[in-house]
């Protein structure tokens, strides 16, 4: 059973992040999740989470749910790259996304969550979209809610079609033919410690020369901005009029009325073109005349993530067949 459900970023002014609906247990609660394919934990807000650390989220409440079962003896806890986290218990029950329903899903139920979490009210939880050996269940790992569907999927396989400030799509089972131009560029991915991690073939910024590169990096639509190694963004923003790498800001930063350029990444021999408007991110605070770039580097992280700046300006294949593969496309 194929299924398709909205992408919805959650915040109308710039996007920080996008969320989909999804329904949990009997009779069905329904919460927006972040679906992240940078980690493989699908946790929500619960009834177990304190009330002093819930604030408007939805939450998923077990107790009242007829299908809901207790893992017996198992928790999780989870750090993401941006210091936030959450930890707490496990229960399995029914989990349905854009009509498609895992019975038995694995469903983690917050016990705590970091102070980023409780101040975001409009995301309810993640779905991990990782591969499952990056589960953080304890003793036994859980399987994502794509490896439970993958079996009942006309294909195994999920794409993201994310939008600038714009409502996009996930799809699974399926591929949309509707949704790219031209060919779908597939490349091998390293499923090892458990991202879609890929290697561009380089890069270039604006109409400038293609410089070839083997740039390592995990597609993360769970991150808002795109991670490159030092030496690209230093040769992006040195084509910006007033931008600077600012400590004060946390990154590179650029006189919101300076013209940006557009920036390429190769695909295997295809390219994606990410637009100027995607980069110029948003304004440090509203009205503010700083505004703070798409494009950030990725030295302190250790890893490069083509996060939403990127994926946005792509149809992205995530093919969970084996050996997996990641599908470029543009759009
Ligand atoms: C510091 C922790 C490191 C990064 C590592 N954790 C991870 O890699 C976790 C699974 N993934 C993440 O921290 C990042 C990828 C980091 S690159 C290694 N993806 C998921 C993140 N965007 C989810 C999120 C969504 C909304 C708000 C905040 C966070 C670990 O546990 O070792």
């Amino acid at each position: 059973e194929n299924g398709s459900a909205a992408a919805i970023p959650i915040d109308p002014r710039f996007d920080i992040a996008y969320v989909t609906p999804v329904t949990i247990g009997t009779p069905p609660q329904t919460l927006y999740l972040d679906f992240d394919t940078g980690s493989s934990d699908l946790w929500v807000f619960s009834s177990h989470t304190p009330e002093s650390q819930v604030r408007g989220q939805r939450i998923y409440s077990p107790e009242k749910s007829s299908t809901a079962k207790l893992l017996a003896g198992h928790t999780w806890s989870i750090l993401y790259g941006d210091g936030s986290g959450s930890l707490g218990n496990v229960y399995t029950d029914n989990f349905t996304v854009g009509g498609v329903t895992v019975t038995s899903q694995a469903v983690q139920t917050a016990q705590q969550v970091s102070y980023s979490f409780t101040s975001q009210s409009e995301i309810h939880g993640l779905v991990g979209l990782g591969f499952s050996t990056l589960n953080t269940v304890f003793p036994n790992g859980q399987l994502t809610f794509f490896d439970n569907a993958k079996s009942t999927l006309d294909s195994p396989v999920f794409t993201a079609d994310l939008k600038w400030k714009k409502e996009g799509t996930y799809d699974f089972g399926f591929i949309d033919e509707t949704k790219y131009t031209g060919e779908i560029t597939y490349l091998p991915v390293q499923t090892d410690p458990g991202y879609w991690t890929f290697t561009s073939s380089g890069y270039a910024v604006g109409d400038g020369a293609f410089h070839p590169a083997s740039i390592v990096g995990i597609a993360d639509t769970g991150t808002s901005l795109t991670y490159l190694p030092a030496e690209v963004v230093t040769s992006y923003w040195g084509q910006v009029d007033g931008a600077v790498d600012s400590d004060y800001y946390g990154g590179y930063v650029f006189p919101c009325s300076s013209k940006l350029p557009s920036f390429t990444f190769g695909v295997g021999p295809a390219n994606i073109t990410i637009p100027a408007s995607y980069i110029n991110y948003a304004q440090i605070t509203e009205g503010s005349p700083v505004c703070f770039g798409g494009l950030q580097s990725s030295s302190w992280l250790g890893v490069n993530i083509w996060g939403d700046v990127a994926l946005k300006a792509a149809f992205v294949v995530f093919n969970g067949a084996n050996p997996p593969t990641i599908g470029w496309a543009k759009k």
